[in-house]
């Protein structure tokens, strides 16, 4: 059965870890974006901030007033300098006990516009699909960054624990929709 926070009706793809989910909180919005182009998917290395020197897909936080579409195109151009016809991917729900509740809309581009530029915050990067850098990402997102690549619409909730700086997973859940989505753009 999916955990708290996700909806009902998925079927398990993948979960692991134990004990029980952390308790719920108020939820904070965040996108995350992934351009997939020619077998090979763009990722940033982040030089600053939470999830410093990983590699990830271009996001932030939903501002006040923003839809996520808009603040997901924002973060692509502030952080790679591009833009791109985004359709929605999935959600992930990040959780630390003791803090607001990350829920993140994830995004997929199969085209781009623009120049790829490096920012204060990312460096962009290229790789191929099939050596996605998994062993420096977070840690859940070996699970459900294939859905992506393959187009299922997915739902995600990782539990993480904080140890200092340092995130320490506990216990995570990765599930599709029933049926695939199609893609329009
Ligand atoms: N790919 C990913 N997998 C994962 O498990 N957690 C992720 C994730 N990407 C982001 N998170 C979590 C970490 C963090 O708590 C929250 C937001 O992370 P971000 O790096 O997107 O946000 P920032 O704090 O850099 O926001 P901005 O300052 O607005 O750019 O979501």
């Amino acid at each position: 059965m999916p955990p708290p926070g996700l909806p009902n009706n998925l079927k398990e793809v993948h979960s692991s870890g134990s004990g029980d989910w952390f308790p719920e909180a108020e939820i904070r919005y965040y996108t995350n974006v992934f351009v997939v182009q020619d077998g090979k998917l763009l990722l940033g290395y982040k030089k600053r901030g939470l999830g410093i020197h990983r590699y990830n897909g271009f996001g932030g936080k939903v501002e006040a007033e923003e839809s996520t579409l808009d603040a997901a195109l924002r973060e692509l151009k502030e952080e790679a300098g591009i833009t791109a016809p985004l359709v929605h991917a999935g959600t992930l729900l990040f959780v630390v006990p003791g803090e607001k509740w990350a829920h993140i809309d994830i995004f997929r581009a199969d085209k781009y516009t623009g120049t790829i530029t490096e920012s204060d915050e990312m460096r962009p990067e290229w790789f191929p699909t099939t050596d996605i850098p998994f062993d420096n990402m977070w840690e859940s997102d070996r699970y459900w960054l294939p859905l992506l690549l393959s187009k299922q619409h997915f739902s995600a909730r990782a539990d993480f624990n904080r140890e200092g700086e340092k995130h320490i997973p506990m216990k995570w859940w990765i599930g599709t929709a029933s049926k695939a989505v199609s893609q329009s753009n």
